[in-house]
């Protein structure tokens, strides 16, 4: 009996303990989801014309992006250590080729993803732009009465933003 004792709590006590946590330790990590970053990103609402003519311009993503052909409004992710005008002003020159200067913030959305992946869009204005718009990146791009907007197919995260736009709220008249 006496032997026994020695032998559990000098040997394998220990080993036992350190197996029993990693046991523990991966039990936990397969319950918990790893933490996944917020994405931050930004979003032209480029517009033209007045009242009843006004329309806003869309792009539909490319079959083969995450959540293809669903449409959105140009933009995307924030690089570090840019400013949200900042980092607008770059994505549409890739994407369409235009110099903007960014006016309103008109609205942020925050939005989980089913993927677990959570982001926050900044939706802004343009006051002006130089070029002409070239697709540089879509599937297909148009003007569309603010109106039309929720015949389109749009990513989730706008769903309530482009009812809200085509009720004529959220933009100056
Ligand atoms: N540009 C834009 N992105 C939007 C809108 N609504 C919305 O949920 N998003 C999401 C889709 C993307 O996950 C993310 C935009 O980042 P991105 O344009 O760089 O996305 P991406 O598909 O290239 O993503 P990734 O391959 O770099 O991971 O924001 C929107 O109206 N415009």
């Amino acid at each position: 009996m006496r032997r026994i004792c020695r032998v559990a709590t000098g040997g394998s006590l220990p080993l036992i303990r350190g197996a029993l946590k990693e046991s523990i330790r991966k039990l936990q990590g397969n319950r918990r989801p790893p933490p996944k970053t917020l994405r931050r990103v930004v979003a032209a609402i480029i517009v033209r014309g007045q009242a009843a003519e006004r329309e806003v311009f869309i792009c539909q993503r490319k079959a083969e992006q995450p959540m293809g052909l669903k449409w959105e409004f140009p933009g995307g992710k924030i690089e570090p250590g840019e400013t949200p005008e900042e980092a607008l002003v770059r994505e549409l020159t890739e994407e369409l080729g235009i110099t903007a200067t960014i006016g309103e913030l008109v609205t942020t959305v925050r939005h989980a993803y089913r993927n677990g992946r959570e982001i926050e869009i900044q939706f802004f204005t343009l006051s002006r732009w130089d070029g002409e718009m070239e697709n540089r990146i879509f599937e297909a791009m148009q003007w569309t009465p603010l109106t039309s907007l929720p015949g389109f197919d749009f990513l989730a995260a706008d769903l309530t933003l482009i009812q809200e736009l085509a009720e004529g709220k959220l933009l100056p008249q």
